[in-house]
């Protein structure tokens, strides 16, 4: 068999409408921002990635525009004319030229991860070692901004069955309006709900420690990166002292993130994100050392589309244990999508497909409708 080789990368800039605006700490997203990756090999074979991230720069060290730009210029060239087949020897190739840029990295492991399951006719997951389950519990993000309107959206979601575990996004309104609003989401769902914080390090430790406080005695269930990734003394003593369990979020910006916060005892939990790890098969090596370590999993976004979803959910459906689920609805804040089949979601999960690769494949009318040009 003669070997298939890397012929062409393209990445492509989509913007996508939201359901509504979506409120974080430090951001108000108004739309969302996606790289889609695609990867041509010599034998007709296509493989998909994405790279997405949140707010341009608000978020992490990569934009949408850095993404595109450095996949252009200093990874395409790199994977021109290797083994599309060799992921390993194709993913080192990068790590010896290329620091960091997470994001992007993610987007290349995906597509050679899809391309080599179209090519054996096997599921991303299977290539992974395979899947445990078919299907994850995936929590809703409350972030409109407004209480009411949030407790309306989580009935809605009970209703109809699409989520059970909620986030509420806070940290940009002053401590004591940001507990009263979630105490009073907490109070009308009761027992019907999990609900979880993410304040995305707007506290300082002296808020945060009244903050976890509060929240942990009114039934709050987790609290996501309440302090800024910079401070590990602080979040080592935050999570000796708080009454709900500490998630780290941003403190992972690379698997060596995730070993030396396990080593500190920084968090009891850690988000797994395969944009913030380098791809699917980096966010497990995460998952490695968490359970190692004895802390938590949890399956983050970064509010991707349906390629880095499924992604993300083909990882995450080999993990043995996967105790605070996930929040793998991006392409549910969206209005639009850019594949011709939409993941499917049902009784509080996503189904997970066993098609070969994603499971998915890009419509290209969408596609030309929401492209960058
Ligand atoms: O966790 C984050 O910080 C980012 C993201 C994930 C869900 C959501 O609403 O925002
Ligand atoms: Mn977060």
């Amino acid at each position: 068999m003669t070997n298939a080789l890397i012929e062409r990368l393209e990445s492509i800039i989509v913007d996508l409408p939201t359901i509504r605006p979506h409120k974080l700490a430090m951001h108000t997203m108004q739309k969302q921002t996606l790289v889609i990756l695609r990867v041509r090999c010599s034998d007709g074979i296509e493989g998909i990635g994405e790279a997405t991230t949140i707010g341009g720069l608000a978020y992490g060290n990569e934009s949408p525009e850095s993404i595109k730009a450095n996949l252009d210029a200093h990874f395409a060239p790199l994977l021109i004319g290797q083994d599309a087949s060799n992921i390993n020897a194709a993913m080192q190739r990068l790590d010896k030229a290329i620091k960091g840029n997470t994001f992007a990295r993610s987007a290349v492991e995906t597509a050679l991860l899809d391309a080599q399951g179209k090519r054996l006719g096997l599921a991303v997951s299977e290539l992974l070692g395979g899947r445990v389950r078919d299907s994850l519990e995936v929590a809703w993000t409350l972030a409109s901004g407004d209480t009411a309107r949030d407790i309306e959206e989580a009935e809605r979601m009970l209703d109809l069955r699409r989520h059970r575990i909620f986030k509420l996004k806070i940290g940009a309104n002053p401590l004591e309006q940001d507990l009263k609003h979630v105490v009073a989401i907490k109070r009308a769902l009761g027992d019907r709900a999990s609900v979880r914080v993410d304040v995305n390090q707007y506290w300082d430790e002296s808020q945060a420690i009244r903050g976890c406080q509060v929240l942990g005695e009114n039934g709050i269930d987790l609290i996501e990166q309440p302090i800024s990734r910079i401070n590990r003394s602080g979040q080592v003593r935050l999570n000796q002292r708080s009454p709900a369990p500490i998630m780290a979020d941003e403190s992972i910006e690379s698997v060596e993130d995730a070993f030396s916060l396990a080593a500190d005892g920084a968090a009891s939990i850690f988000a797994l994100k395969i944009a913030k790890n380098g791809g699917p098969r980096a966010v497990l090596r995460t998952a490695q050392i968490a359970e190692a370590a004895g802390i938590a999993l949890y399956g983050g976004t970064m509010l991707e589309g349906a390629v880095g979803t499924l992604a993300s959910a083909h990882a995450f459906v080999t993990l043995n244990k996967l105790t605070w689920h996930t929040e793998l609805f991006g392409p549910l804040l969206l209005t639009e999508e850019i594949v011709a089949e939409a993941p499917v979601y049902r009784d509080f999960q996503l189904l997970v497909p066993n098609a070969p690769g994603l499971g998915l494949s890009l419509d290209e009318e969408r596609l030309k409708r929401f492209r960058r040009p």
